[in-house]
């Protein structure tokens, strides 16, 4: 069976998957976070199985989770949108999430589930139910980390506002719409970076931050670790309106540094947990390939897409000059190569990931957090040409899991090769495999068997 699997059966696998059966050990830890986490947020734990947890302030109110898009009373034009899109039947994140996030009054919340897994589609369905396309300004505001990131939202708001009528879009980030000062916007939804967004509502006064009624933090654990970021979440937060603003924070990691920084974004928020990702990787096979230099990691690269039928790919370079190299010798071998890049202008790498969206370049060779959040249902292999390490050379695990989670998307199934070119690399491998309790299996590159097994 090739890589790629009908969508029907990815979507049962997702399911079942994130129903899958508790791992040993896996209870013990998740009560002890528990306590610290009712302690942060004095609310109870409702409900607390194997793949989902759910603190609210009000045990005693019951948590609806739907099987159908059509239960969730949507209004009929964006219920089209969303089969319009391909989607028959909610996520676990949608069908646990989405009742709260419509029901009346509105809820505050935290939730967290793997890359991939669909929350984008919860906080979007969210934002159309409360916009009032009628008034002309800003209701609902996204923030995200990156430039990139505001546009794929935007690219899902309007696929799924397609059966909408004159809902308005503008991107609060710096390339994006320009404004001046004074001059009020008249679009329904705002998306944008922090900084950006706090210069037009703070200081160019282009919107009201007092008429916003839904307010999303998105990839809030790379928000949390980038201390501008961090501050201007906060410095927007607090200007918003405590008594008319739904505040939804919404991440792919979880543990207390994040939940701490939530808590001060989120007041009183329903905190929905899924199935710590660590354990949701199998979807996903990985790979490492020992090599002595960087010609060798090019001649196992070039071994492998010649033997496999590759949808698209990513491969993760350490630095620009690396990226560079690679990109060059693989376009001299006839790929289509797009190349991604902190150096590149903000427009530049828009379309740079446009093209690769749109498959013009199978494959995208990136250096950074640009490629963060980046989804391309057809990316079936990431390559870690390098391997992820921090800032003092220890092994980026956090890195690893969103680099490969560029794959195995909703459930499908995916590859990821590590490049391992040394003694300090092999180390770094190991402390992956042992943050995720799991094991990579090395791949002779020239064991022509084993590299076409991969595409079974
Ligand atoms: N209910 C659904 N049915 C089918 N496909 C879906 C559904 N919900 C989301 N998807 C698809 O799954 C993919 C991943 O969804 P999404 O980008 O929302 O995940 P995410 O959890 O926000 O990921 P990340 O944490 O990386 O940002 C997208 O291509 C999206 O179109």
């Amino acid at each position: 069976m090739g890589i790629k699997e009908d969508a029907s059966a990815n979507q049962k696998k997702v399911q079942s998957d994130l129903a899958g059966a508790t791992v040993a050990g896996e209870q013990d830890a998740n009560l002890a976070e528990n306590s610290l986490l009712n302690k942060l947020l004095r609310s109870e734990l409702v409900n607390c199985t194997s793949d989902l947890e759910v603190l609210r302030q009000d045990p005693s109110s019951p948590l609806y989770s739907v099987k159908s898009f059509d239960a969730l009373n949507l209004k009929p034009e964006i219920l089209k949108g969303v089969y319009l899109m391909g989607f028959n039947a909610p996520s676990k994140i949608q069908e646990t999430a989405l009742p709260s996030l419509l029901a009346e009054p509105p809820q505050n919340m935290i939730a967290q589930s793997q890359s991939g897994t669909g929350k984008t589609a919860a906080f979007v369905l969210t934002m159309l139910s409360r916009v009032n396309t009628s008034l002309n300004h800003p209701q609902c505001l996204c923030v995200v980390p990156t430039f990139e990131l505001a546009l794929q939202i935007g690219h899902v708001v309007e696929q799924m506002s397609k059966c909408m009528t004159s809902l308005r879009i503008m991107y609060s980030v710096k390339g994006g719409h320009s404004v001046s000062r004074g001059q009020l916007i008249d679009a329904h939804i705002v998306i944008g970076t922090p900084g950006t967004t706090l210069d037009w509502s703070t200081k160019l006064k282009v919107f009201d931050l007092k008429k916003i009624r839904v307010f999303v933090l998105d990839e809030a654990d790379i928000m949390m670790d980038i201390q501008g970021l961090r501050d201007q979440s906060i410095r927007l937060q607090r200007r918003l309106s405590k008594d008319n603003c739904q505040m939804l924070l919404f991440s792919a990691t979880y543990n207390s540094p994040i939940m701490q920084f939530a808590q001060a974004v989120v007041p009183n928020p329903l905190v929905i947990r899924l199935k710590r990702e660590e354990e949701s990787l199998h979807n996903i096979k990985q790979y490492f390939i020992r090599c002595a230099n960087l010609q060798e990691k090019f001649h196992a690269l070039s071994n492998i897409y010649g033997a496999i039928s590759i949808g698209q790919s990513m491969i993760f370079c350490h630095t620009r000059n690396t990226a560079n190299w690679l990109a060059e010798r693989m376009v001299k071998q006839g790929h289509a190569v797009g190349i991604l890049h902190g150096e590149l202008s903000v427009g530049e790498r828009a379309v740079a990931i446009q093209r690769f969206r749109s498959a013009k370049e199978k494959v995208l060779i990136t250096t950074n957090v640009s490629a963060r959040g980046i989804d391309v249902a057809q990316v079936t292999i990431v390559v870690n040409f390098d391997l992820p390490v921090n800032k003092k050379g220890e092994a980026g695990c956090e890195t690893y899991l969103h680099r490969i989670g560029r794959t195995g998307r909703f459930g499908n199934r995916g590859l990821a090769i590590n490049m391992v070119d040394g003694p300090r690399s092999l180390a770094t491998l190991q402390s992956i495999e042992s943050h995720f309790g799991r094991c990579i299996q090395e791949l002779d590159p020239n064991d022509i068997d084993q590299v076409e097994a991969l595409e079974e």
